[in-house]
C-alpha cells in the first residue's frame, strides 16, 4: 500500500526531563535543545498531531534563580524552588513558542488531583478542549502541594497518566541516553541498545538500571520502564530517546508508520496508535545506525526474551536510535487506567483464586460478588481505590479451598505475607481478613450455590459452590497462605460492610447492612496479573 503524503493525525505526548533542559551543573537553559524541541512541536503540530509537552525543570531553574549549586535534600527547600522556577519555565517555554505563534498552556498537576474523577474528568476536558484549540498543553507536577503519596514520585509516571488520559498514539520520554541499554553505555563498551520491548517485565532483569540517573532528576531508566508500563497498559506506543536530537521523532513516527499496512512487523497497527488483537511478534527489520548522541554503542540487542534484535534492513528507512515499548494487545479501558494508575488504594480486599480466574477472563470492568471476598485488609470507605489482593498457597496448592462464608468473629493474629508485582512482600501480624472457623446461621447455610463474579456476563463460570454444613472452616493455620496483589478497583461498600457480608450471595446485602446501593461489593476491577 502506498505511504500517505503525511502520516495520519496522532496525540503525542513528549517528555523531557530536567537533565534536558538545563544544564546539570551550572542549571543554565539548554536553549538549542528547547529550541530544537519547540521546532519539532510545531512542525507536528503543522502536520496535524496534537502535542503534550511533559517539561520537568521547574526546580533546576530555581536553582539557577537563586544561585544555589546543588538539589536540596528537604522537601520545602525543593517546593520553594520548584514555585520559584516554573513560573519563568513557563515563561522560558512561551517566550521561545510564541517566535513560532504557537500558543501554550501551563497544566500542573499532582496524583492527589486526579484521584476524584470528577477532578480528572474535568482534567481530561481541558486537554481536550486545548488540543482541538490547536494550543500545547505543558505539563508539570504541582511540586507547591505536592508530597510524598501525592507526589507522582517523578515526570516519567505523570507523562505516561497523562498520556493514558488523552489515549495518546505516542508517548516519547526523551532523555540523555538515546534508548534502553542492557548496561550503563557510558561506561560498558559492550552495553548494547535494546530496540524493541514487547514485555517490560522481562526485559527488567535483562538491564541494568541503576546508574541512568544524572543529578538534577529524579528519574532514571527505572522510572521509564514504570512510565512504559503504565503507558503501554492503556495501549500508548512509548518511545525512550535522545533529546538530543528531536527531529527524531518525526524520524521514528516516519519509521513505524511505514509499517502500518504491514502484516509481519511488530508495528503494525500504529496508525491508531494500537497493536493489533495478537501481541506482536519477534522479529522487527532493525538497520543499526550511527547513534546520534555521544554514545558510540549501536550494537543491535541481543536476541532475548521482551526484547527483540535485528533481522533484515527495511527498504522503508533507516531505524532512528530509539527503543519503543510496544502497547498493549488489550488496552486498558479508561476507567480501568484510572483506577490503576492515578487512584492511590486505601485498602484491600482479598479474594479467592477463582474469583480471581473468573475476574482475570473480563475484558474490562470487573465486578466482583461478596460471594468471592475473604476479607478486607485496612480501613476503606465506599467509593475509594482498593487493591485486590488474591489468596494463595505457599505450597503451591490452589488457594480457594473457601468452601463458604465466614464471619469475623473468630480473626486470628498470624502474619501474612503480601506480595506485590513488583517482586516486593510485606509480612504483616493480625489479619483477622484470614479467619478460622467460621460458624454460619442455619439460614445462610442453606444458600444456594454461587458464583463470586457477574455471572451475567460469565456464565460458564467453574468456581465451587458453597456448600451447605452450618459450620465451614477456611483454614486453620494462616503460615500457609500469602497474599498477592493482582488488581485494583472501586470499593462500592466501605470496608467494614464488606467484611459483614463477605461470602455471602448478594441477597443478604440489604439484610445484613440495611441497604443495598450494589449487588457488587467491588466494581471497574482491573485486574493486571492474571493467575498463574
Ligand atoms: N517537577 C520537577 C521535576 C521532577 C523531576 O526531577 O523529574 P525528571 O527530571 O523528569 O526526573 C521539576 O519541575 O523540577
Amino acid at each position: 500500500m502506498a505511504r500517505p503524503r503525511h502520516p495520519p493525525s496522532q496525540t503525542i505526548v513528549i517528555k523531557l526531563g530536567t537533565s534536558s533542559i538545563v544544564h546539570e551543573t551550572t542549571h543554565q537553559p539548554l536553549l538549542s535543545t528547547l529550541s530544537a524541541i519547540v521546532e519539532t512541536v510545531v512542525h507536528l503540530r503543522s502536520q496535524g498531531h496534537k502535542v503534550v509537552l511533559v517539561s520537568s525543570g521547574a526546580i533546576g531553574v530555581g536553582l539557577k534563580r537563586m544561585e544555589v549549586a546543588t538539589r536540596p535534600k528537604a522537601l520545602s527547600k525543593k517546593q520553594a524552588l520548584a514555585a520559584i522556577g516554573q513560573g519563568r519555565l513557563i515563561a522560558l517555554w512561551d517566550n521561545l513558542f510564541g517566535q513560532l505563534g504557537q500558543p501554550i498552556a501551563q497544566i500542573l498537576l499532582t496524583r492527589g488531583d486526579i484521584s476524584d474523577r470528577t477532578r480528572y474528568l474535568n482534567a481530561v476536558n481541558t486537554f481536550k478542549e486545548l488540543l482541538s484549540m490547536g494550543v500545547v498543553p505543558i505539563v508539570n507536577e504541582n511540586d507547591t502541594v505536592s508530597v510524598s503519596e501525592i507526589k507522582f514520585g517523578d515526570n516519567d509516571t505523570l507523562s505516561a497518566i497523562t498520556s493514558s488520559m488523552i489515549h495518546a498514539d505516542y508517548l516519547f520520554l526523551l532523555t540523555d541516553v538515546d534508548g534502553l541499554y542492557t548496561s550503563n553505555p557510558r561506561k560498558d563498551p559492550n552495553a548494547a541498545r535494546i530496540d524493541v520491548v514487547t514485555s517490560i517485565s522481562a526485559i527488567r532483569s535483562q538491564v541494568s538500571t541503576s546508574t541512568l540517573g544524572s543529578n538534577l532528576g529524579t528519574g532514571g531508566m527505572e522510572t521509564k520502564l514504570i512510565a512504559a508500563e503504565i503507558a503501554t497498559a492503556a495501549g500508548v506506543t512509548t518511545v525512550v530517546t535522545s533529546s538530543k536530537d528531536p527531529k527524531n521523532i518525526f524520524r521514528i513516527i516516519d519509521y513505524n508508520n511505514a509499517f502500518k499496512s504491514g502484516v509481519n512487523t511488530p508495528l503494525s497497527g500504529l496508525q491508531s496508535g494500537r497493536s493489533s488483537p495478537e501481541p506482536h511478534p519477534i522479529p522487527i527489520s532493525i538497520t543499526p545506525t550511527p547513534s546520534t548522541t555521544d554514545h558510540t554503542s549501536t550494537t543491535p540487542t541481543p536476541s532475548s526474551e521482551g526484547a527483540s534484535s535485528s533481522a533484515s534492513p527495511t527498504p522503508h528507512a533507516q531505524r532512528p536510535p530509539h527503543t519503543v515499548f510496544l502497547p498493549s494487545a488489550m488496552p486498558l479501558r479508561d476507567l480501568k487506567a484510572w483506577t490503576s494508575h492515578t487512584l492511590h488504594p486505601s485498602g484491600s480486599v482479598i479474594i479467592d483464586s477463582g474469583a480471581h480466574h473468573v475476574l482475570s477472563k473480563r475484558e474490562s470492568g470487573g465486578r466482583l460478588l461478596a460471594a468471592g471476598v475473604l476479607g478486607v485488609r485496612g480501613a476503606f470507605a465506599s467509593g475509594q481505590a482498593v487493591r485486590i489482593l488474591v489468596r494463595k498457597s505457599r505450597t503451591g496448592e490452589a488457594a480457594d479451598k473457601v468452601e463458604g462464608p465466614t464471619d469475623t468473629d473468630s480473626p486470628t493474629h498470624n502474619s501474612a505475607r503480601t506480595t506485590y508485582p513488583d517482586g516486593t512482600t510485606t509480612t504483616e501480624p493480625n489479619t483477622p481478613e484470614i479467619n478460622a472457623t467460621a460458624s454460619l446461621s442455619s439460614s445462610i447455610s442453606t444458600l444456594d450455590p454461587l458464583p463470586t463474579v457477574d455471572e451475567e456476563m460469565t456464565p460458564s463460570t467453574t468456581l465451587k459452590p458453597l456448600p451447605e454444613e452450618d459450620a465451614v472452616v477456611i483454614e486453620r493455620d494462616t503460615s500457609e497462605w500469602e497474599l498477592e496483589e493482582v488488581g485494583r478497583g472501586l470499593a462500592n461498600y466501605n470496608s467494614a460492610q464488606i467484611d459483614r457480608v463477605k461470602g455471602l450471595r448478594s441477597s443478604y446485602i440489604a439484610q445484613l447492612l440495611g441497604y443495598a446501593d450494589s449487588e457488587y461489593v467491588v466494581e471497574n476491577i482491573t485486574i493486571r496479573v492474571p493467575p498463574s
